[in-house]
């Protein structure tokens, strides 16, 4: 079944009411998967609710996220590690962005957490034990969702998006950031940015926060920002700049942002799992997707070739462009 699902045209009037399409995980599939590719289409950005994964193991990593970063600063550097993994605070990756949070960068695998967690946590057995959890169970929907949107594509292997995040070397992350209360030094900022305007690079994002708002879209051709209510529950879905170069451009990678916390009384926190494919993976449209009327828009690249373009420019720059055929 499928929620509130008013996915409105593209255009977007100024001011105009909007809605971001709310997806159930259990209604029809064949349905479900066509009103993915239609978000993914108008907003390159929606919401799922019953996904399957237990709210318990959400909460569970929010808990671990918090015991860390309410640590002194001393000890949260010891989890710095070389760049761009590791603890972070201000500074966002590697060409001189700044914002209003720290952050821990990990590797989603379980050699990576397994090796990292004693420089986090005070019980490493159980934060590994409880980080991997998460990941296994957030890769779960994110493959869910990738197959779904294969077969609402169609005329494409519906593994043809999935089998990018289940090799061995697939490159999956994990980034929780942590937004703590700034209000006072921004008297006088009506707007302090946190995490500043961007796109995803990878495949697909799925991201969870608690109940604190601060993530922004910027849809439709006006580029409105458009706060996003917070659901702790629910996961909301985010395409990356490689899906939408394997979409011939169908797909949009959404920019979005997340505002400094100006709550007086709460930190916020995102759990944010980015699923990439592995380093040589050749990223391209798929032939049966290029149209006859849509020549092929980006060039062949390998995610490593892309990964690096990215590293190397600021994160608000529309870094897909260079991959574009003229
Ligand atoms: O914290 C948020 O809501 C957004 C974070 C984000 O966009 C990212 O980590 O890529
Ligand atoms: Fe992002």
């Amino acid at each position: 079944m499928v929620v509130a699902t008013q996915i409105n045209p593209i255009h977007v009037e100024k001011n105009q009411e909007m809605t971001i399409p709310t997806i159930d995980l259990t209604g029809d599939e064949s349905k479900v998967s066509k009103l993915i590719v239609k978000a993914c289409e108008e907003y390159g950005f929606f919401k799922v609710i019953n996904h399957g994964v237990d709210y318990h193991i959400i909460k569970t990593i929010e808990n671990e996220s918090f015991e860390f970063f309410n640590k002194p600063l001393v000890e949260k550097q010891r989890a710095e590690l070389a760049k761009p993994f590791g603890y972070g605070n201000k500074n966002i990756g590697l060409s001189g962005d700044t914002g209003e949070l720290e952050y821990l960068l990990l590797q989603a695998n379980q050699d990576f957490i397994d090796n990292t967690s004693m420089l986090i946590s005070n019980d490493p057995s159980s934060f590994s034990c409880r980080v991997n959890s998460y990941v296994k169970a957030v890769k779960g929907v994110a493959c869910n969702i990738l197959e779904l949107m294969a077969k609402g594509i169609g005329g494409v292997p519906h593994s043809v998006f999935t089998t990018l995040l289940t090799e061995d070397d697939s490159d999956l992350l994990l980034r929780l950031n942590h937004y703590p209360c700034v209000t006072h030094p921004f008297q006088h900022d009506a707007n302090p940015i946190g995490f500043g305007e961007h796109s995803d690079p990878q495949i697909l994002t799925l991201l969870a926060s608690n109940g604190v708002p601060g993530l922004q879209v910027s849809l439709g051709d006006s580029r409105q920002w458009l706060p996003v209510t917070p659901d702790p529950r629910a996961f909301f879905v985010i395409v990356g700049d490689l899906l939408k170069a394997m979409t011939n451009g169908r797909f949009i990678s959404v920019r979005h942002r997340a505002m400094a916390n100006t709550s007086t009384t709460e930190s916020r926190l995102s759990m944010v799992f980015f699923g990439g494919p592995p380093p040589h993976a050749t990223i391209t449209c798929p032939p049966k997707l290029v149209k006859r009327n849509t020549p092929l828009v980006y060039k062949p690249f390998t995610w490593a070739e892309y990964k690096s373009h990215t590293y190397a420019h600021r994160l608000g720059e529309a870094r897909l462009d260079h991959f574009k055929l003229s």
